[in-house]
């Protein structure tokens, strides 16, 4: 029984504020999304509990949640950042298992059930598994940062058990107009903004825009079965600005 961790190699080097205007760069490749997770990665959490007034902790739950993930079972969290998931995982599933590499979030948690986590890193779109390995898996805020989305549910496909599920949690890229609409007023007129006073208003600018570059939720279901999936079910929430995708193996 072992919660599973897995997070794109981390390049070195932190975030440096810009003293010039901010320049809007294409953000294409994994290498540029991992540079600019680097960057953000000092205010990532405080970030997003400011910015989602700490609602972002209650769709990680229900994204966990959805996941089916339960006491004893081996569990994979992909594209885990600094962990919020893995650690709802890690409490789902329960004490025992080992740490291979204890990141610093690690040491500011420590409760008895941590120590089953174990973290890996890796590419979502080449994971480090065996077939069948996992009895639940999650992807927060991941699938639509990987390139090659494709690629990443065959591969968590690949290593869930027949019959066990991923729960994929994100922005929902929606087809109410209004809906589409506050969400781009709220991340032009209170997201960028208020990261702008920490030099990062280009990396939560390309929040925009990949959030527009995503797939609906229809399309995440259709996805999802190419992939190899049996069943997939995209749930709405939050008002529709958040999105979850449950794929049943
Ligand atoms: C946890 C959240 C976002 C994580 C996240 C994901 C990314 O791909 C990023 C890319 C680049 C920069 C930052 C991120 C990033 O933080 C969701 C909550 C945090 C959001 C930044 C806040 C979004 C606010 C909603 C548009 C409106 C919320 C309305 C109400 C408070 C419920
Ligand atoms: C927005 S953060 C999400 C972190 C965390 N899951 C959460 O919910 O807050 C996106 C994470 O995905 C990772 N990532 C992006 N592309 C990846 C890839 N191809 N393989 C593994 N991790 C990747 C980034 O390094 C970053 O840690």
């Amino acid at each position: 029984m072992a919660t599973l961790q897995f997070t794109l190699p981390s390049i070195t080097g932190g975030r440096h504020r810009r003293e010039s205007p901010t320049i809007l760069r294409p953000v294409r490749c994994t290498a540029d999304r991992q540079a600019l997770f680097n960057r953000i990665a000092p205010v990532y959490d405080n970030l997003n509990d400011l910015l989602s007034l700490g609602r972002h902790r209650v769709w990680k739950r229900m994204s966990v949640s959805w996941s089916g993930a339960k006491e004893g079972d081996t569990v994979l969290d992909v594209c885990c950042g600094s962990g919020d998931l893995a650690f709802l995982l890690s409490e789902k599933v329960g004490i025992s298992g080992k740490l291979q590499i204890a990141a610093s979030r690690q040491r500011k948690r420590s409760r008895a059930c941590y120590k089953n986590i174990e973290w890996i890193e890796g590419d979502a779109v080449d994971l480090p598994f065996s077939d069948s390995s996992f009895d639940a898996a999650t992807i927060g805020y991941g699938l639509r940062n990987v390139v090659d989305r494709k690629k990443a549910l065959e591969e968590m496909c690949r290593v869930l058990k027949p019959g066990t599920k991923v729960s994929v949690l994100d922005f929902n890229k929606s087809t109410n107009p209004l809906t589409s609409s506050i969400q781009d007023w709220m991340i032009d007129n209170v997201v960028v903004p208020v990261a702008s006073g920490y030099g990062l208003a280009s990396e939560y600018q390309y929040l925009k825009n990949s959030i527009k570059e995503y797939l609906t939720g229809c399309e995440l279901e259709k996805l999802a079965l190419q992939a190899g999936f049996s069943e997939a079910k995209h749930y709405e929430i939050s008002t529709g600005f958040m999105g979850n995708l449950v794929a049943t193996r």
